[in-house]
């Protein structure tokens, strides 16, 4: 494997406050690798650098080989880096198709003159977008609620309706951000296996913030643990989860006997 985001000493201070100091870590490319530590560690903002929503004060990133440092989220998207979940960005009032028909852009068809000249070509283009939408209901088996409007979805139905979005963009690396967060045990777990079958199947890769160590454990290989603004260590999830060091940084300095990072699930969980 090689990687697909580099992100090369970098640091993020706002004001004289560290909140990323000299981070340095690698996604490989096919991977689902998953980023956790304690609150205030400094993953969301990390995220945030990664996704061109903050500039670094100093370092690289790197995506697929190529400096994008401080380049914007947009720019990022049209290499088909996304980052989801975090906030919902379905439109209410239109369905889940259409939802989903929205999502490539330089639709002919979009433009005024596109609409009046080239009525055939926009005909052709709308309904492979269509096919397309249809694929992607399919394959997250969702179809049953195609014609539903996005508002009436429940919370992990709209994050279905998210990672469909990115299926339509053919993501190369999707940002995932707290999948779990308010939604059910059961819409988790089709979440989590439609991650398991994108990455597996079509090659996508995922770089997961996320609270809940048991869903980690279940998609994320390695696991990045960041403490105080900088990487702490790596590896399997079996590994970091008794690693006195990270137990300490959870639990501030005093571990106790049978203390494990999956305890920190509870410490760290949020309404
Ligand atoms: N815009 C900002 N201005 C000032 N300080 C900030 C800003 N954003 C984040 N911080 C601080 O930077 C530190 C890291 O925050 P960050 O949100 O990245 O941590 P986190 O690991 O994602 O935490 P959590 O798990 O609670 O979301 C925190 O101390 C936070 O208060």
């Amino acid at each position: 494997m090689s990687a697909i985001i580099e992100v090369k000493s970098v640091s993020k201070r706002f004001g004289g406050f560290h909140a990323v100091n000299d981070c340095t870590l690698s996604v490989e490319k096919g991977s689902v690798t998953g980023l956790i530590g304690p609150n205030g560690a400094g993953k969301s903002t990390l995220f945030n650098m990664v996704a061109g929503t903050l500039e670094p004060t100093s370092g690289t990133i790197l995506f697929d080989g190529e400096d994008v440092t401080g380049l914007p989220s947009h720019a990022l998207y049209k290499r088909r880096l996304l980052r989801t979940f975090q906030i919902a960005h379905e439109f209410s009032n239109m369905t889940v198709l259409e939802n989903l028909m929205m999502v490539p852009d330089n639709q002919t068809g979009e433009g005024l003159i596109g609409a009046w000249f080239m009525p055939v070509r926009v005909g052709r283009e709308e309904e492979a977008i269509r096919r397309k939408a249809e694929e992607v209901l399919d394959f997250l088996k969702i179809t049953h609620v195609k014609t539903e409007l996005a508002g009436n979805l429940s919370g992990g139905q709209k994050k279905l309706l998210e990672l469909g979005r990115t299926m339509m963009t053919d993501a190369k690396v999707v940002l995932l951000d707290e999948i779990a967060a308010g939604v059910n045990r059961t819409l988790l777990n089709d979440l989590a296996s439609n991650i398991e079958r994108l990455n597996r199947e079509l090659g996508y890769t995922f770089f997961v913030i996320e609270h809940d160590m048991d869903l980690i454990a279940r998609l994320c290989d390695p696991v990045i643990v960041m403490a105080a603004g900088s990487v702490m260590t790596q590896g399997h999830i079996a590994d970091i989860q008794n690693d006195p060091r990270v137990i300490e940084a959870y639990f501030g300095g005093s571990p106790t006997g049978n203390a494990t990072v999956a305890h920190a699930n509870q410490v760290e969980a949020r309404p």
